[in-house]
């Protein structure tokens, strides 16, 4: 058995968001969200499942931040729902919203915990969407007024902040694919909300150093490994495709001020720019103090015409996948980590999320999700390796906490180190709950 020690201070934690966990949809002036919509609307998510109720989460702190002790987390990643602290996106601000997020982190400081907070985890309020939502640059300022008032109400409180969940999650997925929130198909939008997610990224770190804010701010997009199935020059093109649309699409203009000319020619080809106006590369190129990285999968890609949005095709090589679908890919983890310090510089690194779905029930008081075990394990191992080969690595926080609203599959996919019966709200901990836990105690992974 060998034994693989972390960095000292390493910062081990988990992640949940706000939509996914906390339920009470209506309560205390909380005003709807697109989210709420579109689960609400027939035939958008699996089951018909909503986040009306979720884990309860809102009315659960102490519950909660018991089992992130009892875990013994450093830090702990949550979202903000902004339509908690601004119903209509702006105007009034709804203090028993305000107050619920004040008693989360009194309780998570009380417990030893680092709030990590993410601003904006998809639940835009849907009085902005009937404005045009992330479509309308207005929501930009909206956007970074909602933020300044969290800066404010918590500085000194929240030192670690991240704006945006996954961009490309916010706009391919979300309104050119449809799959998720507000269900839009028009990559003209798609493309156009990407650039404005950057924009409310930059100059609310802009607002952020202004107000001279205690702590750290960052960004945290997913990303993919996409390998080339052979050298030959269709596949290896195919798979910077399949990457450049998930990573250097974002990830270019934060740390080189401009879009990857690779993608911007494809996606003219498919009818399709990105609107820029003069001030904008330098506003989203604004210094950050960490990236963010949600890692999960990742393939081997060859040509195919015509073939997705890219012209490439994953391979089936005969990979374990998990009960989602996800390829297992654990050396993608390596790879992509590897990669990203190559091409951005050593910027700090904190894995936001990084988990497997496996939907095991529990049996006789006991979930034995031995494959989440697996998943972790190896993709930690892979963690480590890139530390060694020095990547700036500073934290790791895996997704999820607890089993949650699982966006368009509903409560029909668990994520999560702690089961939740969803009838009940009874959370039980895990087999993978208690092996990350020693993984914590003695910042250590044994292989
Ligand atoms: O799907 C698991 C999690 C999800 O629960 C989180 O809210 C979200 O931040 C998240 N992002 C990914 C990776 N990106 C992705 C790709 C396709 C569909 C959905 C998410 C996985 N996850």
């Amino acid at each position: 058995m060998q034994k693989l020690i972390f960095p000292e201070h390493f910062q081990w934690g988990t992640a949940t968001a706000s939509y996914q966990i906390e339920g009470a949809w209506n309560a205390d002036g909380r005003g709807l969200s697109i989210w709420d919509v579109f689960s609400h609307t027939p035939g958008k998510v699996k089951n018909g499942d909503t986040g009306d109720v979720a884990c309860d989460s809102y009315h659960r702190i102490d519950e909660d931040v018991a089992l992130l002790q009892k875990l013994g987390v450093k830090v702990y990643r949550f979202s903000v729902a902004w339509p908690r602290i601004y119903p209509e996106g702006t105007g009034t601000l709804n203090k028993p919203g305000l107050d619920y997020y004040h008693r989360l982190v009194d309780a998570l400081l009380a417990a030893d915990i680092e709030p990590f907070c993410t601003l904006y985890h998809w639940d835009l309020p849907q009085a902005l969407q009937e404005k045009g939502g992330w479509d309308n640059r207005e929501t930009i300022d909206h956007f970074v007024h909602y933020a300044e008032t969290l800066f404010q109400q918590f500085n000194g409180k929240i030192k670690n902040w991240i704006t945006i969940n996954e961009p490309w999650c916010v706009s391919i997925l979300s309104n050119y694919l449809g799959a998720h929130a507000p269900g839009n198909q028009d990559l003209q939008m798609a493309l156009d909300i990407g650039h404005h997610l950057l924009l409310a990224h930059g100059k609310t770190v802009q607002r952020f150093r202004q107000l001279n804010m205690e702590g750290q701010i960052g960004i945290a997009p997913n990303v993919s490994w996409n390998e080339p199935y052979s050298n030959r020059e269709e596949d290896v093109a195919a798979a910077r495709r399949m990457r450049g649309a998930c990573n250097e699409w974002f990830l270019d203009p934060l740390f080189k001020g401009s879009y990857p000319d690779f993608m911007v020619a494809w996606y003219q080809k498919m009818g399709a720019s990105v609107n820029i106006q003069p001030e904008d590369m330098a506003i989203i190129q604004q210094p950050i103090d960490f990236l963010g990285i949600n890692y999960y999968t990742g393939s081997l890609v060859t040509y195919k015409q015509g073939e997705g949005d890219y012209d490439g095709e994953d391979v089936e090589e005969g990979r374990e996948r998990t009960d989602i679908g996800w390829n297992i890919y654990p050396e993608g983890f390596y790879n992509v980590l590897t990669w990203l310090t190559e091409q951005y510089g050593d910027v700090p690194i904190y894995i936001t999320e990084n988990g497997a779905c496996y939907n095991d029930e529990v049996q006789n008081g006991k979930v034995a999700d031995t494959r989440r075990i697996a998943y972790l394990q190896k993709h930690l191992l892979q963690l480590h390796r890139a530390i060694a080969s020095g990547v700036n690595m500073k934290g790791y926080m895996t997704w999820s906490l607890m089993d949650n609203f699982e966006w368009a599959e509903g409560y029909s996919k668990r994520f999560g180190i702690v089961h939740v019966n969803f009838e009940t709200l009874v959370r039980t901990p895990k087999q993978s709950f208690e092996w990350y836990q020693q993984v914590i105690a003695h910042n250590r992974l044994e292989v």
